[in-house]
């Protein structure tokens, strides 16, 4: 059993779609909740004038029925509002219009060696794919993922953590649930409401230097049952599995897991998270597991394998490729130097970021879970991983220990 979400679209194109293949049936969907993450994903201080044309919402076209899935291929829609003031430069059949090419590539974006490769002579028929406008779809079927992992217990929250050189203070406890209340109210997504201002004048200034500007976005997940991912097979471990899906979002650098580099620092001693029986651990909790941690140094993975503790994963942002004060580039029909291309653009995209780095890790995650549990209704992997949570003594950690 497995998972696929494939997406396909131009960002001036008429629309997005988003294939999700492998989810059970019966799953009840909440359309609310998908449009919410929809819009969460347009959120944030420094984005640019194309925020303000979409209203972003995905919609079903394929196997859901009066709410729930029906077990075949879901497809969802989105529409790009924006297609109405481009539908010469975009229309997928020939126009009358003569369309100016784009030929000048921007350092950092996909134009220059993706028109090489794939032998366009107009840098358009590269970036129009490239574009993180792909995102939405990702998002939309990253709200399936999100919504299937609910039903087992799984709740899914992220954070900025830095914008520029601006960074939010280290917390003296670990996060909970709770704690990520109100976060989408604010300008930046940012728990640190001192932060949140230095982070909203950093970009402020910046975009008036015209430059664009990178951060950090912590990303934090609750609920999970231990062993999901596999230490037997390097395809398996999801710490591979994560990196590359949050890796593989336009503009991301970096990944890490847990305290991640600053580990590097860190005796081996007190690197790891050391086992407790439940005797040991004087915390009033009343559930019984097995076993308890006092730290999650891991963030939550061991061995390729989530260990039951809260995943923690944080992902680098570099800052965007389009500089309103265009870089120095070669006009790819001449070889003359020239200036790259000066698009509408984004100045700082971290806040939006963090809710497609949540879509991407509910994606990964939902995929372990379908692998490990099966099922063709909802109910059949709800059966399965109680099963298992039995086998090995689990009745979950203390949410955010
Ligand atoms: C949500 C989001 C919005 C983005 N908006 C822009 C933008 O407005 N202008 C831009 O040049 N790059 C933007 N990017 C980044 C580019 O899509 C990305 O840098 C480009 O596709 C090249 O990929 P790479 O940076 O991973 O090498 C955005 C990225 C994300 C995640
Ligand atoms: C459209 C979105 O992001 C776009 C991502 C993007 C890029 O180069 O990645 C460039 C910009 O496109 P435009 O020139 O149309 O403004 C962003 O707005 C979106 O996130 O929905």
């Amino acid at each position: 059993m497995s998972l696929t979400l494939t997406t396909a679209g131009e960002s001036h194109g008429p629309g997005l779609t988003a294939i999700v293949e492998g989810l059970p049936a019966g799953l009840e969907l909440d359309r609310e909740a998908i449009n919410r993450d929809m819009a969460r994903r347009q959120l944030g201080h420094g984005r640019g004038g194309r925020m303000k044309i979409e209203k972003d919402a995905a919609e079903p076209t394929a196997g859901v029925r009066h709410g729930r899935t029906l077990g075949g291929p879901i497809a969802l829609q989105v529409a790009n509002r924006d297609y109405a003031n481009w539908e010469e430069r975009m229309n997928p059949w020939p126009v009358e219009a003569d369309v100016p090419p784009v030929h000048m590539p921007r350092p950092g974006h996909a134009d220059l060696v993706g028109a090489w490769k794939y032998g366009h002579d107009d840098v358009r028929n590269v970036l129009e794919r490239a574009s993180a406008r792909e995102t939405a779809a990702r998002v939309a079927g990253g709200a399936l993922a999100k919504a299937f992992l609910s039903a087992l217990g799984v709740e899914i929250r992220s954070h900025v953590t830095q914008i520029g050189p601006v960074t939010a203070p280290q917390r003296d406890r670990p996060l909970v649930v709770a704690d990520f209340e109100g976060v989408d109210e604010d300008p930046v997504r940012c728990l640190d409401a001192e932060a949140s201002k230095a982070m909203v004048a950093h970009i402020t200034a910046e975009r008036k230097n015209n430059e664009s500007i990178g951060g950090t976005y912590e990303v934090v997940v609750y609920g999970l049952a231990p062993g999901i991912g596999s230490h037997v097979s390097w395809t398996e471990r999801l710490d591979g599995r994560l990196a590359q899906a949050i890796c593989s979002i336009q503009a991301h650098k970096g990944v890490e897991f847990g305290d991640g580099f600053d580990l590097a620092a860190t005796p081996g001693s007190q690197a790891q998270d050391e086992i407790f029986g439940v005797e040991d651990v004087a915390d009033g909790d009343e559930r019984t597991g097995a076993v308890r941690r006092r730290t999650n140094h891991a963030g939550g993975l061991e061995g390729g394998m989530t260990n039951g503790q809260p995943l923690v994963v944080r992902a680098v942002v570099k800052p965007i490729p389009t500089i309103t004060k265009p870089l120095r580039s070669v006009d790819l029909a001449t070889g003359e130097p020239a200036k790259a291309l000066r698009e509408r653009t984004d100045n700082c995209v971290v806040p939006a970021a963090g809710v497609v780095g949540e879509a991407m890790i509910a994606f990964v995650l939902a995929s372990a879970y379908r692998e490990k549990f099966g099922g063709d209704h909802i109910d059949d992997v709800r059966a399965a991983l109680a099963a298992y949570q039995e086998r090995i003594g689990w009745v979950g950690a203390p949410i955010g220990a």
